[in-house]
């Protein structure tokens, strides 16, 4: 099935994690990853994380420089990349952040499972994409979007929606800043959460590229494929 070229970025402490036991947000970004991560933004066609991201940290997924707006513009751009929220039962607050500040498409892909009235009222603010009984179908969605023209998505997180994507065999590559702080907590999410592999299913990467940025390293993967 086609599907866009998927990454993911995703910033996580030396001990693995996305952010604290109580789902608060943690900066493990400094300032040049952040400007990395902008610069990751701009270059996608579209930016997608799960509801449990926007619940948690209501991001606007926009694009911070205005030169690299300025250059989307110059280029026949919005300045923003698509901005999609993976959200089975339309739970997006009506006053999310992403939808008060830029350009461009806002999609919410929800299961059919999720209540009509919901939908209607996120139809004001975005286009709605219904596929999977419970869950968002991760496969028919990246199929859909590629449909619709977009050829790179970088997915943010989190912990639920990039095992959702690298379960399904969905993700090209993965980007992992690992920072200079231990977060701890055996319920804190880590980078990738979710049922897990069995040892025979492991998902192999190839290293790409290692590189110190400030306190942290940036790990550049190719994913490969299962183990077995
Ligand atoms: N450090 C970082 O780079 C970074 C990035 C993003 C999020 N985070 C953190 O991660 C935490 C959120 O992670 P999370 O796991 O709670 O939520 P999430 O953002 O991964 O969203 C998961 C939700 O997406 C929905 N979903 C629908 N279909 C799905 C499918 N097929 N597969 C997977 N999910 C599907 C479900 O409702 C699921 O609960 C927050 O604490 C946030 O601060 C950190
Ligand atoms: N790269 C990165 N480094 C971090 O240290 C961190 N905490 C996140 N977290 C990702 C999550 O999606 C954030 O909430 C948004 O990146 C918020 O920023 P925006 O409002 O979207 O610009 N991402």
């Amino acid at each position: 099935m086609d599907r866009p070229f998927v990454f993911i970025n995703s910033a996580i402490s030396a001990d693995g994690k996305l952010s604290t036991k109580e789902r608060k947000q943690v900066r493990i970004s400094g300032k040049l990853d952040f400007e990395r991560v902008d610069e990751l933004r701009a270059q996608a066609d579209a930016v997608m994380v799960g509801i449990g991201t926007v619940l948690s940290d209501d991001p606007s997924l926009t694009v911070k420089s205005p030169e690299r707006r300025a250059a989307r513009k110059a280029a026949g751009k919005n300045e923003n990349p698509v901005r999609i929220i993976v959200d089975s039962s339309a739970r997006t607050p009506l006053d999310a952040d992403i939808f008060k500040k830029g350009d461009g498409l806002r999609i919410i892909a929800v299961s059919t499972s999720a209540p009509d009235e919901k939908i209607e009222k996120l139809e004001e603010k975005a286009l709605v994409i219904k596929t999977g009984t419970f869950k968002v179908d991760l496969t028919e969605l990246a199929a859909k979007l590629k449909e619709i023209g977009i050829n790179t998505l970088m997915v943010e997180g989190g912990a639920t929606l990039n095992w959702g994507m690298l379960s399904a065999g969905l993700v090209d590559e993965v980007y992992t800043f690992v920072g200079n702080l231990i977060i701890g907590g055996k319920t804190a999410p880590t980078f990738t959460d979710g049922e897990g592999f069995s040892e025979a299913e492991l998902l192999m990467l190839e290293l790409s590229s290692a590189e110190t940025i400030e306190e942290g390293i940036l790990l550049r993967w190719k994913v490969k494929g299962k183990a077995k």
